[in-house]
């Protein structure tokens, strides 16, 4: 069984952390972390896992951990790149939820992030953990760093478009909306349902962290730079993420739904849709997956993709424990298969 520890139990990633491994048989819980609930009952602040989870939240140190296997933070920006080089020297593996070792260049972390990076050696060492691009990676790493929500959801929309030379890379537009979990579980006062609740509006359009990433891992698909515009949205609704991606096609494209389905062929957790669809987020809520469609609109030279996950799932947490499994050597789809609810 691979002992697992959690830091920041308590937040959105690291309750739906919880709620699938809750249910994954080779997995046992061993430490959940919180600084603010710590020696409270796990079910007493989330009953829905009364029945599953036992133990309480402890104080979250390197020493709490030592005995587990892996180790997850589901931890604000900050927090894994200062705790993450311990954990490693005992031999702990650890999978970030956060952002810490995300881009490569530790000078572009900084401006992004705002501060110096403290790790900056692990920025080389940590596998981007995409499945979809780094499955032989993945296997063999000790620190992954979980893609974003946005930039999963972008990025799985382009790749075969990008690894092929179907579109212009230089004009790649990506407008993704994003419901309000997102944004993680910390009060805050633009994240009020009277705020949010019947409103839908665009930001940080001059510049999102994600920008970087989702061009840190088009440019390695493309081997060349990208331009690309990014526009997030905040929109009413809890859970999901609707990416719409416009590019312009090169000449000699080919048959772009066949494109697709050959790339993502095999990959279980990528469902690209029958020419048409039009995929809606309810449909992949709580599971871990991406349903993408491919469009040619009646006038121009544009392909539209559109694509949508559960941020907390395929997003974040889905995504840490499909890596997971391929880092223990466990079958990828473990713990991970189940219907999406509809309505
Ligand atoms: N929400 C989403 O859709 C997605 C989030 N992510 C990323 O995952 C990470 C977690 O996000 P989310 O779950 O939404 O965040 P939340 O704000 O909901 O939860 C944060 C958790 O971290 C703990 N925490 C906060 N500060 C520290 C610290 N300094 N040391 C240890 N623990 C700390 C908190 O508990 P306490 O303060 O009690 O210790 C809490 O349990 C973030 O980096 C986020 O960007 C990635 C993809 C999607
Ligand atoms: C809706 C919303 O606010 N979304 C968050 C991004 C989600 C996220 O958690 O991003 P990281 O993992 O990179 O921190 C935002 O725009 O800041």
């Amino acid at each position: 069984m691979i002992r697992i520890g959690i830091v920041g139990g308590t937040g959105y990633t690291g309750v739906e952390l919880l709620r699938i491994l809750a249910l994954h048989p080779e997995c046992v819980i061993s430490v959940v972390t919180s600084r603010s609930d710590a020696g409270k009952r796990v079910d007493e602040l989330y009953p829905n896992l009364r029945g599953f989870v036992d133990g309480v939240f402890v104080e979250p140190s390197a020493n709490a951990l030592a005995g587990c296997d892996l180790v997850f933070f589901a931890t604000p920006n900050g927090t894994a790149m200062r705790m993450a080089e311990a954990l490693l020297a005992q031999g702990v593996k650890v999978i970030d939820l956060s952002a810490d070792f995300r881009l490569k260049d530790p000078a572009v972390w900084a401006h992004w992030y705002g501060e110096s990076h403290v790790s900056p050696h692990l920025l080389q060492e940590a596998v981007y953990g995409l499945p979809e691009v780094n499955r032989a990676l993945i296997r063999s790493a000790r620190l992954i760093a979980c893609p974003g929500c946005y930039p999963t959801s972008v990025q799985l929309a382009l790749l075969p478009l990008v690894e092929s030379g179907a579109i212009r890379l230089d004009r790649i537009i990506a407008d993704v909306k994003s419901g309000v979990s997102g944004a993680g579980r910390k009060a805050e006062i633009p994240m009020l349902m009277s705020e949010t609740g019947e409103s839908l509006k665009a930001y940080s359009v001059k510049g999102h962290r994600h920008w970087p990433e989702i061009r840190q891992g088009l440019e390695q698909a493309a081997g060349q730079t990208v331009g690309l515009t990014f526009v997030p949205h905040l929109i009413p609704m809890i859970r999901g993420i609707h990416a719409t991606v416009y590019a312009e096609l090169n000449a000699g494209y080919g048959d772009l739904q066949a494109l697709f389905e050959e790339r993502y062929r095999g990959e279980p957790f990528v469902d690209i849709l029958p020419p048409g669809s039009h995929p809606d987020t309810r449909n992949v809520r709580g599971v871990n997956r991406c349903q993408i469609a491919v469009h040619r609109p009646l006038e121009g030279n544009t392909v539209v993709i559109l694509s949508v996950i559960d941020n907390l799932v395929k997003g974040a947490a889905g995504q840490a424990v499909q890596n997971m499994n391929l880092m223990f050597g466990v079958e990828e789809t473990v713990g991970l298969r189940s219907v999406g609810l509809y309505p």
